[in-house]
């Protein structure tokens, strides 16, 4: 396996002769390594570029309009699919119908003509591996498109020259009562075998369950990149505080006011000397993000330091709940203990912890 990098890519679908001012870029002016052996996810919302970048990387568009595709270092840009032994699992099974499980696995191998002793050798440890070793002389037009999906990544990981396996969306087929299945074994594969993969979705869920560490992309660029843990607790702009967490994190306007930060109906009170200074030194726009998790709902709305909310919508998800608070035009979400007592339509106090709370200057990161 393989360290892929891209460098300063971007990539435009308008014909070559379009003038710069005005062309449309799918991918701009994006850098990124992923490490030999890591896995990784490429997450961002629909229209963002993903299957666009995909494509630069396996060649199925051989070369960006801009910048450099390399492989373990060495510079493919231009290089065919097979040139750069990048295998890719697509939304839909890519199978022959017409074959076993054992041909279908078999085909990459036969068809750069491995002998047929290594051949049945390495059939047997990749279907070990994916569970199909019970399924190997089945037909595989009448396997479910788990197991088809399967075999899609086994034709992938099979031959020892794959440099990395790109995963499109490899769950958007398969039913909901074997997704979990087939997410799961995803991992294991790449845990076990330690190959380079990179998980293409909009869905965080699957993007933050299969990967070590994830790419977000919006509107072709990258918006920052790294563990789930560092993208949950540390997100560098609103974008990625909203895009990543269920319910996302809630952002506020805000702006600096005798008592601390003036979110229009109500104030929360800022009480450290230098964090006051920081934020009398900002010039931008001000905003304030706060998980739901960090907020801490009372049944009292009389505490002291707290912000008095009416609960419109009380979610139980089982484990706790999940509520929708307002006061005057500003919405937020909580969550609260499964026993907590207030219910839709009373009115409760709210504290924001400042261990819990995260201030944006015109979009970036201030603390
Ligand atoms: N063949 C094409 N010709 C012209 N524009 C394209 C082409 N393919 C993609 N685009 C445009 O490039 C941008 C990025 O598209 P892309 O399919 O890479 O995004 P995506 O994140 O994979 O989206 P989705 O999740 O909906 O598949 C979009 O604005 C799209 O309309």
């Amino acid at each position: 396996m393989a360290k892929v990098e891209l460098v300063n890519v971007s990539h435009s679908y308008d014909p070559p002769e379009t003038p710069e001012s005005e062309r449309k870029w799918a991918v701009r002016d994006l850098s990124v390594v992923w490490e030999d052996g890591s896995a990784n996810a490429l997450l961002g919302p629909s229209g963002c570029g993903k299957t666009t970048l995909l494509n630069l990387i396996s060649g199925l568009l051989p070369s960006p309009t801009k910048g450099q595709i390399l492989i373990d270092g060495t510079d493919v840009t231009g290089l065919t699919p097979r040139e750069r032994g990048i295998a890719q699992v697509f939304q839909f099974p890519v199978i022959y119908d017409s074959m076993n499980v054992f041909d279908n696995l078999a085909f990459p191998l036969r068809n750069e003509g491995t002998p047929e002793g290594e051949v049945r050798s390495k059939v047997r440890e990749v279907a070990k591996i994916l569970d199909l070793e019970e399924k190997l002389k089945i037909h595989s037009s009448r396997l479910n498109p788990a197991d088809k999906q399967k075999i899609s990544l086994g034709r992938g990981i099979i031959r020892e020259s794959t440099a990395a396996v790109l995963l499109d969306e490899p769950l958007t087929v398969i039913d909901p009562k074997l997704k979990w299945g087939l997410r799961r074994k995803l991992r294991e594969v790449q845990v076990s075998l330690q190959k380079t993969m990179i998980y293409v979705t909009h869905d965080q869920h699957e993007a933050l369950t299969f990967a070590d560490d994830v790419t977000v992309v919006r509107d072709g660029e990258l918006v920052q990149k790294g563990s789930p843990k560092l993208l949950h607790d540390d997100p560098e702009n609103p974008f990625i505080g909203y895009f990543i967490g269920s319910p996302g994190m809630n952002v506020l306007s805000c702006s600096l006011d005798d008592i601390g930060l003036n979110c229009g109906p109500f104030s929360i009170p800022v009480q450290d000397a230098e964090l006051r200074d920081l934020l009398q030194d900002a010039q931008g726009d001000l905003e304030l993000g706060v998980r739901p998790e960090f907020i801490e709902p009372h049944d009292c709305a009389d505490d002291s330091g707290c912000v008095p909310f009416r609960i419109s919508v009380v979610e139980n998800t089982g484990a706790y709940r999940i509520l929708t608070l307002t006061n005057g035009d500003v919405q937020i979400k909580a969550r609260a203990p499964e026993n907590f007592g207030p219910r839709e339509g009373d009115t409760i106090g709210v504290h924001f912890p400042e261990r819990g709370v995260k201030l944006f200057e015109d979009g970036h990161r201030l603390v």
